[in-house]
């Protein structure tokens, strides 16, 4: 079955309080966007990738692209104003059917055996969604009091959020409202049944400044890790 990776990297970035877009902020000498890019071709030379960027940055990616010598093909498409709009747009670039892998552009820590079973996952779920436990207690809250909830009820969720291509094209097709925050609840929304898989805590989303830390730590030991591996 075909496989295509859309992924999206059309946000503002705007709880990292950086001036340049988080996607393009360099981490262990990349920007983040390539070490994510690069997570994919790791997976599979053949995947297709559609990258989503707002149209304004499509010139700053291609000059980072001669800066960096990064020369994997990409689809690129042009972004919306929410996630939702983005993976809508970003769909649209694929046009047979198959196997969709959708991704966030600033997740560049994704392994490639993570999206391996997603893949594998989706062929016989139709939808393949990472997720991982809960490490902490957690309690549910209104103005005035809290509850303890039982964690074990409860997943954090990822991406890549994989699915059967006819299936989630469909699915945003529906109207946009602001609960629909990821993909799976999308699908979810349009009837279908999700199936989970268990992530990675490594699968970091770069989303408030203190994550770029960790994740550059993180891409610094893995890269030690094989330099060690090849001494
Ligand atoms: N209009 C949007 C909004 C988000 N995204 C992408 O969706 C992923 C997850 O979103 P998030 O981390 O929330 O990114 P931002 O929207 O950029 O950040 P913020 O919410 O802090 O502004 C990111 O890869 C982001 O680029 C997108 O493609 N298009
Ligand atoms: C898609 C996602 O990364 C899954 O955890 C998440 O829902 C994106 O949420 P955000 O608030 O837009 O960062």
């Amino acid at each position: 079955m075909k496989e295509y990776a859309l992924i999206v990297a059309g946000g503002k970035g705007t709880r990292i309080k950086s001036k340049t877009p988080k996607q393009f902020l360099e981490l262990e000498g990349l920007p983040v966007l390539m070490h994510t890019i690069l997570a994919f071709y790791r997976y599979s030379e053949s995947i297709q990738i559609i990258l989503v960027l707002p149209a304004d940055d499509f010139a700053t990616w291609e000059s980072l692209c001669a800066q960096y010598g990064f020369y994997k093909p990409v689809v690129l498409q042009q972004g919306g104003d929410t996630r939702f709009q983005s993976v809508k747009n970003g769909l649209e670039k694929i046009e047979g059917d198959g196997l969709v892998a959708i991704h966030d552009g600033v997740r560049p820590l994704v392994h490639e055996d993570i999206i391996g079973a997603s893949f594998r996952l989706a062929a016989v779920h139709q939808s393949a969604v990472a997720a991982v436990r809960l490490k902490e207690s957690i309690r549910i809250t209104d103005q005035d009091t809290t509850k303890a909830m039982d964690r074990s009820r409860f997943r954090l969720i990822q991406t890549p959020q994989t699915f059967q291509v006819g299936m989630i094209r469909r699915a945003y097709a529906q109207k946009e409202d602001d609960t629909l925050t990821d993909d799976a609840s999308v699908a979810e929304r349009a009837g279908h049944s999700i199936s989970l898989f268990e992530g990675s805590y490594e699968n970091i989303k770069i989303t408030t400044p203190e994550d770029l830390v960790v994740a550059a730590a993180l891409l610094k030991s893995r890269k030690d890790g094989y330099k060690k591996d090849k001494s």
